[in-house]
């Protein structure tokens, strides 16, 4: 059976959960998450849950299960240990007409709960129709690591200026084409530094240029740490997957390089500073996102910190991150 996905609006919507336990800990999260008004029969609440009731964050139905709790509810989760039970109220809740989840049979569920990696607005939900969740845990895992926090902000930049988009891009593939530009642009760079401002007026000037005139790309000043790949931080291997073209200094282990995307181009960088500076501002101006890398902590210490300010005067969108030098030093090229 292939499960049709579909995001629901619970907002301010009643949803009824039978059991307190861990499971339902988690659901009940999601779910108040989403504002959904939250209704908990069980016999007996976890801490967590105890406490989210006595802050007035969810009501507690007593006594015996009563079949018209289900009234005007949109959707039942069924989380208590005991199958019996929770089959019995899936039945129930499906002869009304009403989604069901039922948290150990995936089989009688109408409604089942992915995995989420949450940058809201923005969600990725992983699913694997009850196959195997775990799996779909180990999927999320791996792309929390991938997708930045600063997405989020991103999404609702596009969706604060939608009407300005619009307007500016009347026909579809026009507007397709700026998106992809704008998504590859230096707006990103400049969110996930935490520099809103900036990333709105980047934002505004990209709506405003002419299509063929706009060719910003963006530098990252990349501190590569002790050498061992395995101590390059989240921020700098994100940046490293993305970069179309990587300047990597001489003396770098090349265990770290093969850490960056397979297809990027790779040039040595110029021992002189003059030279160097000109082949980074040449291929972000050209559109590129480009990585400089060099071992260390090195862009936020002398005399390479100077950079990024001699980036930015030449109107290069210019990021730094930091290296981390706990590990022991590495020999180049090991
Ligand atoms: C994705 C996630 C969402 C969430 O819950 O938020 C989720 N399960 C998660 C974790 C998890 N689930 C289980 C363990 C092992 C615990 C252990 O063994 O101790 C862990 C790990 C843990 O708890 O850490 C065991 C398990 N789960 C189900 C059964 C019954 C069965 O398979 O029939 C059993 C066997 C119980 C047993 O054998 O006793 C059933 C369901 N679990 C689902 C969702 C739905 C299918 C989703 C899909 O397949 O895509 C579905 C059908 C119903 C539903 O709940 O909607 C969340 C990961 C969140 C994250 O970290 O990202
Ligand atoms: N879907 C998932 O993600 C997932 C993950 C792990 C386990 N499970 C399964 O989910 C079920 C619940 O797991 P848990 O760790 O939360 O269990 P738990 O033992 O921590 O909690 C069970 C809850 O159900 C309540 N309960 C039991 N019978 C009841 C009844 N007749 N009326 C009212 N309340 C009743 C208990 O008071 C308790 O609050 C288990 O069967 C487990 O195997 C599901």
């Amino acid at each position: 059976m292939t499960l049709f996905p579909l995001l629901a609006d619970l907002s301010g919507r009643p949803v009824l959960v039978v059991g307190g336990g861990e499971v339902a800990v988690r659901k009940i999260e999601a779910l108040l998450r989403a504002g959904a008004r939250v209704r908990v029969h069980a016999r007996a609440l976890d801490p967590v849950l105890q406490g989210w009731l006595e802050q007035g964050r969810l009501t507690r139905l007593d006594g015996e299960f009563d079949p018209a709790w289900l009234d005007g509810v949109w959707l039942l989760v069924a989380a208590t240990d005991d199958h019996a039970f929770n089959a019995r109220l899936a039945e129930q809740a499906h002869a009304r007409g009403l989604w069901a989840n039922v948290v150990d049979d995936a089989q009688l569920s109408s409604v089942q709960i992915p995995a989420v990696v949450d940058r809201a607005p923005l969600q990725v939900a992983i699913s694997s129709g009850g196959a195997a969740p775990m799996l779909a845990r180990r999927i999320r895992e791996r792309l929390e690591i991938e997708l930045d926090h600063s997405l989020g902000d991103f999404a609702t930049l596009f969706a604060r200026h939608r009407d300005a988009i619009r307007k500016r891009f009347p026909a579809l593939p026009q507007r397709r084409r700026w998106f992809d530009r704008v998504i590859d642009g230096p707006v990103s760079v400049l969110l996930r530094n935490g520099r809103h401002e900036d990333a709105e007026r980047a934002f505004r000037d990209a709506l405003e240029s002419d299509r063929d005139d706009d060719n910003a790309g963006s530098v990252a000043l990349v501190g590569a740490g002790d050498g061992d790949p395995g101590s390059l931080t989240l921020k700098a291997l994100r940046v490293l997957n993305q970069a179309d073209v990587l300047v990597c200094d001489p003396a770098l282990p090349a265990a770290v390089i093969d850490m960056a995307r397979r297809d990027a181009t790779r040039l040595t960088a110029p021992q002189d500073r003059e030279a160097l500076v000109e082949l980074l501002v040449r291929h972000a101006g050209n559109a590129m996102r480009v990585a400089y890398i060099k071992a260390g902590d090195a862009f936020r210490m002398a005399p390479d910190s100077a950079l990024r300010a001699v980036l930015e005067r030449r109107n290069v969108v210019c990021e730094v991150i930091a290296g981390v030098c706990d590990g022991p030093a590495r020999a180049p090229g090991a």
